[in-house]
């Protein structure tokens, strides 16, 4: 592997020296060129070859445009020999692409042959398939189940779901034999004993390729295991697929070009959401009872929210983050956040539990040694908790208000207090996120992208990203007029992200003075927790999400914050839900197209977020499990 620097210093990124070879050494030469040569010894270079050729006498204006007509030529050779090399590549990663897809397969239809082999009855599966988390685990503790079956049982299942979805990247081949493992040696049980996880493509495992949906990464050897997939193993939990995620991850669209588009599991034409959409569509579609995730901006709750599951994003680096989302590591000011994915919140609550262990601390001395604090989780005083179905920049639709309202009322017949409560400046808040997450201008995502088959629905954005910050800022103003989304203008403008250390700074202080300003509101307000609306929208078909991109100041509002926040399915998208759409505003580009891809949505998901201050992960499990109790959602396994 080679790195490969920008005469600024900037780092282009790593190159395989097996993929990249051609280009390597013409961008090699190319930067030498620039980067040794000042532009005048070049000229005085070329005056000096190309003088023999003109007559003394001769005026001064032929050989500058001989000059010009070198220095184009020049220009335009090295364009097409690029164009060329690019081309060549291309072909390259789609022949390899192809090859891996062909092996996913082989590798899938081989364990449906072992898992046929073992003749596992209907009964079986349908029976272990209907148990909740705690009935898992009891029986698995008990002994009336084995590691193996349940194993094999969420295998066949998981299998089943993918077909329809395409949300499993890969098998994990060594589940099985862990499992046989776990059952011969019954006496040292963990607590998580025999339960069969999913775990997201950003989480490091030896063996297993980490790429996040780019090409670029494919080859990029993975030594560490993740942090949170050793702790887990250690109690007895048992990794078993590895799930699909969108190219760049910082989109909810759940796409890319290596592993293909995952679709929803109650409508397999839209997205489970993102960035953990593999995930989600696994665990909604009832095959996965458990799973991994990551948060930036909404990558837990936006697919929970979408697929019909629930998540936890924890705060301020309450589980390490080592071996998760190497892709944007530098950007510090707003950090991805590992965090649990399940079918219930017992799921969560538990690999919480788990997880906050001597073995993590002692792994990532960087995470607060903070248990599970029980007395939170089972306290039963009364709260008072702000409620929002509209944030101040993308109304949420009719089903995703009433989610909240539903919610709202449960909390009040519990005796809690619910209060109106409004964000403070969203828009300020976001133009705050994207200058973070796209610090360097989405420079770096662009350059990966470069080398890769960019995902159809990636395309206009990366276009965008990849013109030059001056006419990117100007084509806001434009955009702004076209669409009349403050969103759109922002991501063009805030995008461009920062031009020095003293601007990264003042992002950071401005970042600071937006929390103080929250909290301040918080306080003002006496609240102990909010709910909101799990997203703005509901699952929207495939290749549409930068359609409909704004909707992302729900989740990402709790990024910036690095507040608790968790998502819990409670409803299904109605006909009174889509018949309310005549009340939905219709102002804005984003607004028409939300409008327009509600079309045919009725019984999708509908989640419900809920948000405690940072390391109040108990409080908010212990709100979510009051709800979930309240609305008898003892399993989530619904029969799709
Ligand atoms: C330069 C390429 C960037 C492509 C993406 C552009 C889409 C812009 C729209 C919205 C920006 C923010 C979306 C954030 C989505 C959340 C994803 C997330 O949380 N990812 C983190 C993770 O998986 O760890």
């Amino acid at each position: 592997m080679q790195r490969l620097r920008w005469s600024k210093g900037q780092q282009l990124g790593q190159l395989h020296t097996s993929n990249n070879l051609l280009l390597h050494d013409y961008n090699s030469y190319i930067l030498r060129c620039y980067s040794f040569i000042h532009i005048r010894d070049f000229i005085c270079k070329m005056d000096r070859l190309i003088r023999p050729f003109w007559k003394p006498d001769e005026d001064r204006n032929r050989s500058a445009k001989i000059l010009c007509g070198v220095v184009a030529a020049v220009y335009i050779s090295n364009q097409v020999v690029r164009k060329i090399i690019n081309i060549v590549q291309k072909q390259q990663i789609k022949k390899k692409i192809q090859e891996k897809r062909e092996e996913r397969k082989l590798s899938k239809a081989k364990l449906e042959e072992h898992l046929k082999g073992k003749e596992i009855s209907t009964n079986t599966v349908e029976r272990i398939l209907s148990l909740s988390f705690k009935e898992l685990q009891a029986d698995l503790q008990s002994g009336k189940l084995s590691a193996v079956d349940v194993l094999n049982v969420y295998q066949i299942k998981a299998l089943e779901v993918d077909k329809r979805t395409n949300c499993i990247t890969e098998i994990v081949w060594e589940a099985e034999e862990t499992a046989l493992q776990l059952d011969l040696d019954r006496k040292k049980k963990g607590p998580l004993y025999g339960i069969p996880v999913s775990i997201k493509e950003t989480y490091t495992m030896p063996g297993y390729p980490c790429t996040g949906g780019m090409m670029f990464y494919f080859d990029d050897p993975v030594t560490e295991e993740n942090v949170l997939v050793q702790v887990l193993k250690k109690q007895g939990a048992i990794p078993f697929v590895r799930t699909n995620v969108p190219q760049t991850l910082m989109t909810f669209e759940c796409s890319n070009s290596l592993y293909g588009t995952t679709g929803n599991p109650y409508d397999p034409t839209r997205i489970p959401g993102g960035s953990s959409g593999g995930e989600a569509a696994l665990i909604g579609g009832g095959g996965s009872i458990l799973g991994m995730g990551g948060d930036i901006g909404g990558s837990l709750r936006i697919p929970a929210h979408m697929a019909g599951c629930c998540s936890l994003k924890p705060s301020g680096g309450r589980l390490s983050r080592r071996g998760q989302n190497k892709f944007n590591k530098g950007e510090t000011l707003v950090q991805s956040q590992t965090g649990p994915m399940a079918a219930e919140v017992d799921g969560l609550v538990n690999c919480m539990r788990c997880l906050l262990v001597p073995e993590m601390f002692d792994f990532d001395p960087a995470v607060p040694p903070i248990p599970f604090r029980e007395e939170i989780f089972t306290g039963n005083h009364k709260l008072t908790i702000g409620f929002y179905i509209d944030d101040g920049n993308l109304k949420a639709v009719p089903a995703c208000q009433r989610a909240v309202l539903e919610v709202k009322a449960i909390l009040e017949s519990q005796g809690h207090t619910l209060v109106p409560f409004k964000p403070v400046d969203v828009h300020r808040m976001v133009a705050l996120f994207l200058k973070s997450v796209f610090a360097d201008g989405g420079k770096s995502y662009v350059n990966v992208l470069e080398k890769d088959i960019v995902n159809p629905s990636l395309r206009r954005i990366i276009f965008a990203f990849g013109l030059p910050h001056w006419f990117r800022k100007l084509f806001s103003y434009v955009a702004k007029i076209i669409t009349k989304d403050q969103f759109t203008y922002l991501l063009l403008q805030s995008g461009c992200g920062v031009e020095s250390v003293t601007e990264y700074w003042d992002l950071a202080m401005n970042i600071e003075s937006y929390r103080t300003d929250f909290l301040k509101k918080w306080r003002d307000n006496k609240l102990d927790a909010v709910i909101c609306p799990g997203f703005a929208f509901t699952a929207v078909p495939s290749g549409r999400v930068t359609d409909v991109s704004g909707g992302v100041t729900y989740t990402n509002l709790y990024n910036l914050l690095d507040y608790t926040a968790g998502t819990l399915k409670v409803t299904n998208v109605t006909q009174a839900d889509l018949d309310n759409f005549q009340h939905y505003p219709s102002n804005t580009w984003m607004e028409k197209n939300i409008k327009k891809f509600a079309e045919g949505s009725k019984g999708l998901p509908v989640g419900v977020q809920f948000v405690g201050l940072s390391y109040q992960e108990e409080l908010v499990l212990r709100i979510m499990k009051e709800v979930e109790t309240c609305l008898h959602k003892n399993s989530s396994k619904e029969k799709l």
